[in-house]
C-alpha cells in the first residue's frame, strides 16, 4: 500500500463545508479501488479473513443495507440540520454519497496525514482495517421537511405522503432525546470499528451542517435478511428473525419493502421507510420467568426455535392447532400469533434490529439492554404503526419490554454511478 503520509496533500482544511477537500482526493486517486487511493487493505486483508476483506455495492436499484445480509455491527445516528439553506443540504448530500462511496470501498474519505499541517480529512482509525461488508444507508425525516408548520428549506411539496410521525403508540414511554431526526445514518459492518469511522466521518464532514441527535450502537444482529444466513439469538435468549423477510424473495419484497414504482415523488422510487425504535428489554424481570413462561410469550420453544406444538424452527406456525385441554397451542397473547401476517390482514416487515446494551439504569441498577428494533417497510403506517396499535395493547411481552425512543425515516431509492443520494429531491 501506498505510505499515506507521503502522499501530496490535497483539499486544505475543512472548517465549513466544502467539497474541495473530497473532490481532490477523489480525483487524485482516481475509482475506488485503485491502488494506494488511501484504503484500508481490501486486498492485503482479503488474503488473510476473506469476509471481513469483502464489499457490499453502494450502487444499485435500493440503498444497500436494506435487502442485504444483515452484519453483525450495527452504528446508527440521527441528526439535525442546523441550516435552512437548501443548497448547503444539497452539498451535504453530495458530500455524503461520495464519502460513502469510498467508505464501502475500504477507502478513506481523505487524506489521513496532510503535509501542510491541516487536521487529517479521515479521522484513521479505519486505516489498515478492511471494510468488513460494511454498508451505509440514509434516511430523511418528517422535521427535514417541516418544523413548527414551516417548511424550512422549500421542499415540502417533495415530502411523500407516508413520511409522517408516527405519533403515540400504545405502550409508549419514549425519551424525546432518543427520538426522532432530520436525517439518519445506519452503517452496518461485521467490524464495529469500520461502522463507528463510517458515521464519526460523515458526522464531521457534515460539521456546520448538521449536529448529531442521538446515536445508537448494536452489538450483535437479531434477524436474518438473506437464506444464507443463520438465525441468531436475541437478548432473551430466542431465536429471533425466523420468520422475516428475506432478501431472495423480491416479489414479497416489492410488495411490502419497495416503495411503489409509480410513487409521485420520484426520489423515493426504489426506497423504503425505516422505523426505528429502542426497546429496552426488563432483564431482571424476564431471567426470573420459567422457561415455560418465557415459551408461552413469544409462542416458540427457547432452544429449537420451533412454533409450539411442533419440531423445528422453520416448521410452520399453525395458530389453529390445540392442545389435549382444548386451548390453543400458541396462546392468544403470544407474541409471534399478534405479528403473524395471518392475524394482522397480511402486514409484514423486513426486520433488522440489533441487540444493544448501554449500561446500567442509574435509577434502578438494573441493566439498560435490549433490541434496537429496526424495520423497513412501504408505509410505515399502515404497517409498523397498525402492528405495533396491536402489540401495544395485547402482546404478553409487554410486561418485559419498554419502547424507549422511536424514530420514522424516508430511505430514498438506490444511488447510481455518478449521481448523488436523493438527487430528484432537489431537482
Ligand atoms: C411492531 C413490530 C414488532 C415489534 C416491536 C417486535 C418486538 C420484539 N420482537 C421480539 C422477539 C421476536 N419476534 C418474533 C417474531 C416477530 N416479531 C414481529 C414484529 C415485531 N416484534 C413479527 C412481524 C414477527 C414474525 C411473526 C410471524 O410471522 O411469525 C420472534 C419469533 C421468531 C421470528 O419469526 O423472528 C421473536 C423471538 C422481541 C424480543 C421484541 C422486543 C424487544
Ligand atoms: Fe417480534
Amino acid at each position: 500500500m501506498t505510505d499515506r503520509a507521503a502522499q501530496p496533500a490535497h483539499g486544505t482544511s475543512r472548517r465549513g463545508l466544502t467539497r474541495r477537500g473530497l473532490l481532490g482526493v477523489a480525483g487524485a486517486v482516481g475509482v475506488a479501488g485503485a491502488a494506494g487511493a488511501g484504503g484500508y487493505a481490501i486486498a492485503e486483508a482479503s488474503d488473510e479473513a476473506p469476509d471481513h476483506g469483502a464489499t457490499v455495492p453502494f450502487h444499485g436499484a435500493h440503498q444497500a443495507g436494506i435487502a442485504t445480509p444483515a452484519q453483525d455491527r450495527l452504528v446508527f445516528a440521527a441528526f439535525d440540520l442546523l441550516t435552512d439553506d437548501v443548497a448547503q443540504v444539497r452539498e451535504l448530500f453530495q458530500i455524503w454519497t461520495e464519502a460513502a462511496e469510498r467508505l464501502t470501498a475500504g477507502q478513506a474519505v481523505g487524506p489521513l496525514a496532510p503535509s501542510d499541517g491541516e487536521p487529517p480529512e479521515d479521522t484513521g482509525e479505519a486505516h489498515g482495517l478492511p471494510p468488513a461488508r460494511l454498508t451505509v444507508t440514509f434516511g430523511i425525516g418528517p422535521s427535514f421537511f417541516e418544523r413548527d408548520g414551516e417548511d424550512r428549506l422549500g421542499l415540502a411539496h417533495r415530502r411523500p405522503a407516508a413520511l409522517r410521525r408516527l405519533g403515540a403508540l400504545p405502550g409508549d414511554q419514549l425519551d424525546p432525546e432518543r427520538s426522532d431526526g432530520d436525517l439518519c445514518v445506519q452503517a452496518c459492518s461485521n467490524d464495529p470499528q469500520v461502522a463507528f469511522h463510517a458515521v464519526r466521518n460523515l458526522a464531521r464532514l457534515g460539521r456546520g451542517v448538521v449536529v448529531l441527535r442521538w446515536t445508537q450502537l448494536g452489538f450483535g444482529r437479531t434477524s436474518t435478511t438473506s437464506r444464507s444466513q443463520d438465525t441468531p439469538r436475541n437478548l432473551m435468549g430466542f431465536k429471533d428473525g425466523t420468520n422475516n423477510l428475506r432478501a431472495e424473495e423480491a416479489e414479497r419484497l416489492d410488495r411490502h419493502v419497495w416503495v411503489a414504482p409509480d410513487e409521485p415523488q420520484r426520489w423515493m422510487r426504489g426506497g423504503s421507510y425505516l422505523v426505528a425504535r429502542r426497546i429496552r428489554m426488563l432483564i431482571e424481570s424476564w431471567d426470573r420467568a420459567a422457561i415455560d413462561e418465557q415459551e408461552r410469550v413469544i409462542g416458540r420453544r427457547k432452544i429449537s426455535g420451533a412454533p409450539i406444538g411442533r419440531q423445528d424452527e422453520f416448521d410452520p406456525v399453525d395458530l389453529r392447532a390445540r392442545g389435549g385441554d382444548g386451548l390453543p397451542l400458541i396462546g392468544d397473547t403470544a407474541h409471534i400469533r399478534l405479528a403473524s401476517p395471518d392475524t394482522t390482514k397480511g402486514i409484514e416487515l423486513l426486520r433488522r434490529g440489533y441487540s444493544f446494551t448501554d449500561g446500567i439504569d442509574p435509577r434502578t441498577g438494573q441493566l439498560d439492554a435490549g433490541l434496537f428494533f429496526l424495520a423497513y417497510q412501504r408505509d410505515p403506517h399502515r404497517q409498523f404503526a397498525a402492528l405495533q396499535r396491536r402489540l401495544g395493547t395485547a402482546d404478553a411481552l409487554n410486561e418485559y419490554i419498554k419502547h424507549t425512543g422511536s424514530a420514522v425515516f424516508a430511505i430514498p431509492g438506490g444511488i447510481g454511478r455518478g449521481r448523488w443520494l436523493a438527487q430528484d429531491l432537489f431537482a
